[in-house]
């Protein structure tokens, strides 16, 4: 390993700095630059006198500083450039910020303004940070991981993305390494993990993006999206060389395309420490949002007719966990009748047993041809959104289409004929792509629509109540779950692990009072986090996947959490 320019034991919150920098080697690290909050005697000890104004600010000082310039930049963009920025040179300030301003900066080191970033990758390009795999030189996997600096031990979470399937905005090539980027931030942010113990990676395997592969700044491979044997094994290599030089790290998938992401995640997820965030993730919060409104119509869940629009990754990770939901709490008593209670719609329309397109993973959810030959359709040979409702009459009806508007007024107002609550989810990222707004939802069912987003909506006021939307997205469940896995050292990522991280974040639902949201705000989501990483460490003890059970959990997960202050320092 390359000597670095400092040491610090990564593991706790709040470990000693040990630098071994001088002089302007300290202040371009962003791990060791603290700026103007270097005290006299720091700057003498690390030869920095002079090199930064006399004056001394604290932390609290330099984030009015740094908070002024974020207000006073103009558009989203440029906010999330600000802060990628700040973040390239003093990391300690750049979370300190961000903490404490969480509800107003997720949006822009999240969704939605990073889909905008990661379309702008390589016209916005400024300094790298993560590791850049080509699946053309598959000799430079080991050393480029290597090259990033980290021991085996030092490393809890591999973010990585292959880029197809970016939030709803599809094919982005290389510049996806900043959705791997942006979900390791919501890690420190909310959970804590330390912005030393984590790896973005993005593989890239070209693209089908015939945007970028004409646009001569682009700065990925230059060829179409290699799919097949090639792709598997170089994701086999990749897994492989993870699991040999970091045998502790999480490897988190993010924004795999379809056809690749419930076949990767079924291919590891035995076996290697791996969570798929789109499937696994997104069903964990959905379903505690989903209960919570269930118990709002007064409804019990096998009463409950779902609708998944856009069945793919996300929306049958959704219908796979309510469907064991549903068979573990007695809703349901067989799989078939489970099954039974969904309707899944992709581009082709309803998903039936005939339709020679579906994917493995989806089969399952197809309906007999001879249940449906009967319908009146508005289009004929084509199985719309507006036919299901009608002959449906859906109470649940969950948005993962990537599909701008699909909920139109006509679509919601009659599944609010049949359902005096109707349960509508519209999950899709980034905002342009939501499948309805909440303040048409709750316009158009007066007042009466259950709702969550995936983007963030600011409160609706309807009928004398206003109403806070909750934002159901992964980032309520993936920073828990990944601290509670490093926390335990969690050798596999188990099905109980992900129902346990839904029940913990349930249970700090209180979605009765009307208008009240079906999830805690963003603003809890430390609190959240912690609550989700103790409840998955507990439960991967209790399946016995846990190399280190934790003897006293909140003490040892709250101890784990890295807080965004400056650590004492020690010249060395
Ligand atoms: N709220 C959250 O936490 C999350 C939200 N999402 C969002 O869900 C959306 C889908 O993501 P993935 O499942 O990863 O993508 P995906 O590509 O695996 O699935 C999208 C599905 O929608 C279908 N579809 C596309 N256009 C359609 C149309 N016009 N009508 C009906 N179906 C259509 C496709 O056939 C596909 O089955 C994205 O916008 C993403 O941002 C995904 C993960 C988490
Ligand atoms: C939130 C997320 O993972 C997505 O939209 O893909
Ligand atoms: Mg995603």
């Amino acid at each position: 390993m390359p000597e670095r320019d400092y040491e610090q034991d990564t593991t706790i919150g709040a470990g000693t700095l040990r630098i071994r920098a001088r002089g302007r080697a300290v202040l371009s690290n962003p791990m060791t630059n603290r700026g103007t909050a270097f005290t006299a005697e720091q700057r003498k000890a690390l030869d920095i006198d002079g090199l930064v104004p006399t004056g001394f600010t604290t932390l609290e000082n330099q984030t009015r500083r740094v908070y002024e310039q974020f207000r006073n930049t103009g558009t989203m963009l440029g906010k999330f450039l600000t802060l990628n920025a700040l973040r390239d040179r003093n990391e300690v300030l750049f979370y300190y910020l961000l903490t404490g301003h969480l509800e107003e900066m997720l949006p822009v080191i999240y969704t939605p303004t990073i889909g905008e970033a990661i379309e702008r990758f390589s016209h916005t390009y400024n300094r790298p940070r993560g590791v850049f795999l080509s699946i053309d030189q598959p000799e430079l996997v080991e050393r480029s991981l290597l090259n990033y600096g980290l021991g085996p031990d030092d490393v809890d979470l591999v973010c990585v993305t292959d880029s197809e399937g970016i939030l709803g905005i599809g094919d982005q090539g290389i510049g996806g390494i900043q959705i791997a980027i942006g979900k390791l931030s919501v890690y420190t942010a909310a959970a804590g993990i330390h912005p030393r113990r984590v790896i973005p990676v993005v593989l890239d395997v070209g693209t089908d993006n015939l945007g970028l592969l004409s646009n001569e700044m682009y700065l990925g491979e230059r060829h179409s999206r290699v799919r097949g044997e090639r792709y598997d094994e170089f994701v086999e290599l990749f897994v492989r060389t993870v699991e040999q030089q970091f045998p502790n790290a999480m490897i988190h998938w993010e924004d795999v395309g379809t056809g690749n992401a419930h076949r990767i995640l079924n291919r590891y997820r035995d076996e290697v420490c791996t969570f798929n965030d789109d499937i696994q993730g997104t069903a964990a919060v959905v379903l505690a949002a989903l209960l919570a409104a269930v118990d709002v119509t007064g409804h019990d869940l096998d009463e409950h007719r779902i609708v998944v629009f856009g069945a793919g990754s996300a929306g049958i990770g959704i219908a796979n966990l309510v469907r064991d939901t549903m068979l573990r709490t007695g809703a349901a008593e067989t799989e078939r009748e489970a099954y039974e209670r969904f309707w899944a719609i992709g581009l082709q329309g309803l998903y039936v047993d005939d339709d020679a397109t579906l994917l493995d993973f989806q089969k399952p959810y197809a309906r007999a041809r001879e249940d449906v030959a009967g319908w009146e359709l508005e289009r004929r040979g084509h199985i719309g959104l507006m036919d299901v409702v009608r002959h449906v009459k859906p109470t649940i009806l969950i948005g993962t289409s990537t599909k701008g508007g699909a909920f139109s007024r006509e679509v919601v107002e009659e599944m609010h004929r049949h359902s005096p609550r109707p349960i509508i989810f519209p999950l899709s990222n980034p905002t342009s792509r939501a499948e309805a707004t909440p303040a048409d939802l709750l316009e158009w069912t007066d007042g009466q629509a259950l709702i969550a987003t995936g983007s963030p909506f600011a409160p609706v006021d309807h009928g004398g109540v206003r109403h806070t939307i909750a934002q159901s997205n992964n980032a309520l469940i993936f920073p828990g779950l990944g601290l509670g896995v490093a926390a335990c050292r969690a050798r596999v990522v188990t099905e109980g692990m992900i129902a346990a991280a839904s029940q913990a974040l349930a249970g700090l639902v209180n979605a009765w009072r009307p208008g009240a949201p079906l999830l805690p705000g963003i603003g809890d989501l430390r609190l959240v986090s912690a609550t989700v990483a103790i409840a998955v460490a507990q439960e991967a003890a209790a399946e016995g996947v846990a190399d280190a059970p934790l003897s006293d959990p909140i003490q040892q997960v709250y101890e784990r959490m890295w807080q965004p202050r400056y650590p004492d320092i020690e010249a060395i």
